[in-house]
């Protein structure tokens, strides 16, 4: 606290809390600290008590610590919104986590935040201003799935031109989260829990092995606890991944979340683009009564392509069913049709007929990737992200 006072010593008093009342003490101060007419040099005075310093009268006394008060619930984190309950839930509870070194686990289905929620909780940690590196254990090449994760000497094995680090010692100092982790091959699933355990690396064709000093965050749509269990996952590891354990709901059990959504997404569309800014109540209550299989993505897809796309200011329901246009019966009452733009439409039915297909092949081989991919003749990694742009990725 600094007083306007001519007559106060730069620094004049120091104050400390103490069970009895407050302790007063002059720091060698030239005009010196009076209370009740006396001139004190070090004493407990009660709180609330008046003191005299050069010119002025203060009061002191203890404000209780805030802590103690409920807090506010807050409707976002980073860059999270939500004010349903299980949301505002999670919100404190990540406040809480991100300063602390503990691994988290953060499960739920697809699109429904997971990756935002590691990135939040990098930004909030004493390491955010380290790298906070993503590993998609999903797209991990076989071959070279060991030496992504742990770097290589130069000429570990033929191609290795140039020794590499990996996202390790890429993360020192910083956070590696770890993406669909269910999908880490059995192999390495050891190598990781020892890099875990002791905190150091070892590239791949070297002996000696290096600190680092990362935070692991990691994520799955799989049911973890069921792969352990299967003998697909190590349970120690997964202990170790999931000291703690975060979930998120699908948006379908969330539907309290969607009208701030949709504001925030609105919100966030480019200033400078000719775009719907707002939506009608109806429009919001035929997202409500919609389920969502693809989760918040989904829910930004569709008002992203829905704000481009209507005619004027404000999102109507005729505007929700654009990606649905083109699959209408022509009309024949002579109303007039509204024409969407070529590109837009072509992209739209497109859209339409990847998706109808993934479904199909999905239902066909019951979710098994590699059958899918083998009867579809395409690669594995592009079929994976085919179903993930249109969320049917977690297909149970
Ligand atoms: N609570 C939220 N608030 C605002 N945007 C969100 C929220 N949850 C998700 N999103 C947005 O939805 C999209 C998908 O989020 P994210 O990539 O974090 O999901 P995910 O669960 O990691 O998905 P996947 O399992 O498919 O990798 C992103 O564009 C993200 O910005």
């Amino acid at each position: 606290m600094s007083l306007d006072d001519a007559c106060v010593s730069e620094l004049h008093v120091e104050l400390v809390v103490h069970d009895e009342g407050i302790e007063v003490r002059d720091l060698d101060s030239h005009n010196g600290i009076y209370h009740a007419g006396s001139r004190i040099l070090r004493a407990v005075v009660p709180r609330g008590a008046s003191l005299h310093l050069g010119e002025s009268t203060i009061c002191v006394d203890v404000v209780e610590a805030s802590s103690t008060a409920p807090r506010p619930p807050r409707d976002s984190f980073h860059a999270l919104h939500g004010k349903s309950e299980v949301m505002r839930e999670l919100f404190s509870h990540l406040e809480r986590l991100a300063p602390t070194e503990l691994s988290v686990f953060i499960e739920g289905p697809t699109g429904s935040g997971k990756e935002l929620i590691a990135r939040a909780l990098h930004d909030e940690s004493p390491r955010a201003k380290g790298e906070f590196v993503v590993l998609d254990c999903a797209a991990l090449p076989p071959a070279l799935a060991e030496s992504v994760l742990f770097g290589h000497a130069k000429g570990a094995f033929t191609g290795a031109s140039e020794a590499r680090i990996g996202v390790f010692e890429r993360a020192h100092g910083g956070t590696v989260f770890l993406d669909e982790i269910g999908d880490l091959p059995l192999d390495l699933q050891p190598k990781l829990l020892r890099v875990l355990e002791q905190r150091e690396v070892t590239r791949v064709g070297e002996q000696q092995s290096r600190p680092v000093s990362v935070r692991i965050l990691s994520a799955t749509w799989r049911n973890l606890r069921r792969m352990v269990n299967q003998g697909f996952f190590r349970g120690d590891l997964y202990f170790r991944l999931a000291q703690t354990c975060v979930v998120l709901p699908s948006l379908a059990h969330r539907r309290d979340d969607i009208e701030l959504l949709v504001s925030e997404f609105l919100r966030c569309l480019p200033p400078e683009a000719a775009c719907a800014r707002a939506i009608s109540g109806e429009a919001l209550d035929e997202l409500r009564a919609r389920d969502f299989p693809g989760n918040v993505r989904e829910l930004k897809n569709v008002i992203e392509r829905a704000a481009y796309m209507c005619n004027g200011a404000l999102i109507r329901p005729q505007d929700l069913a654009f990606d649905r246009l083109l699959a209408r019966a022509p009309r024949n009452d002579g109303a007039e049709t509204e024409i969407p733009d070529f590109k837009e439409a072509k992209r739209t039915a497109v859209d339409d007929f990847e998706r109808s297909y993934l479904q199909r092949l999905i239902a066909k081989t019951n979710g098994n990737i590699a059958m899918a991919a083998g009867l579809a003749a395409i690669e594995r990694h592009h079929l994976r992200s085919l179903l993930k742009r249109h969320g049917l990725h977690n297909p149970k």
